[in-house]
């Protein structure tokens, strides 16, 4: 099969689709945490909707590792993953550490519209069926664009309130930077031998994933 460039594919994605990136990325509410006037109940509802979504990120990651595990030709694809679901543990005691400082009840939030669509689109995704180089290319840009978004509230122009900067550092840190290179790298080098098929499904879930975390940033502004 020829090979493609694979870094070349989503550079390409990004610009075709460059308008749902940005609204992705530079969401009025994470502008808002940037330059400090972000209120507190936006971030409140953002925190609790958040906690269950990533509960339902850990099956998905699993499905993704599964994936990995039996399709992958490269073993360190593993470990990468691995190294994401330990972050993820991480994450959820973080979340109900941060939820009790914020007088945020975890188990008494129901997911909003815009959550349970995202989650139904994660659960399609951790069908056997679907290629791992789809659900890897879903994952990665899931990953970046919480990167992106919150790397941007760390620059040194920011306003980000001191109370946040912990929050932000999460997904904004270079280490998380690192990892989503790392993943973006495994989704470039399965995109290049991929078929035409895969390749079109792979940028469809792209787009897809871009307007559910536009969906979702606008649920912290309350319905
Ligand atoms: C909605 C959403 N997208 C991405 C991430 C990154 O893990 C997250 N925690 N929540």
């Amino acid at each position: 099969m020829e090979e493609r460039e694979g870094a070349r594919m989503i550079d390409t994605w990004i610009n075709n689709h460059r308008q749902m990136y940005d609204r992705a990325t530079r969401h009025p509410f994470v502008l808002s945490v940037r330059d400090g006037t972000v209120d507190s109940s936006s971030f409140k509802r953002w925190l609790g909707q958040d906690y269950i979504f990533v509960r339902q990120f850990v099956p998905f990651l699993a499905s993704v590792l599964l994936k990995a595990c039996r399709e992958s030709e490269d073993q360190s694809d593993v470990e990468v993953l691995l190294g994401g679901i330990a972050s993820l543990h991480d994450e959820l005691s973080w979340f109900k550490k941060e939820a009790s400082k914020w007088d945020v009840m975890l188990n008494a939030i129901t997911p909003q519209k815009a959550n349970q669509d995202y989650c139904r689109f994660l659960e399609s995704l951790m069908l056997p069926e679907v290629d791992y180089t789809v659900a890897i290319t879903a994952f990665w840009a899931i990953e970046s664009v919480y990167q992106k978004s919150f790397s941007s509230c760390l620059e040194a122009s920011s306003n980000t309130p001191a109370e946040l900067m912990e929050t932000f550092q999460r997904w904004g840190n270079d280490g998380f930077g690192q990892y989503c290179c790392a993943l973006c790298g495994i989704a470039e080098r399965r995109l290049g031998t991929a078929s035409e098929d895969v390749v079109t499904m792979a940028e469809g879930v792209f787009v897809r994933v871009l307007e559910s975390e536009v969906r979702f940033w606008d649920m912290s502004y309350g319905e």
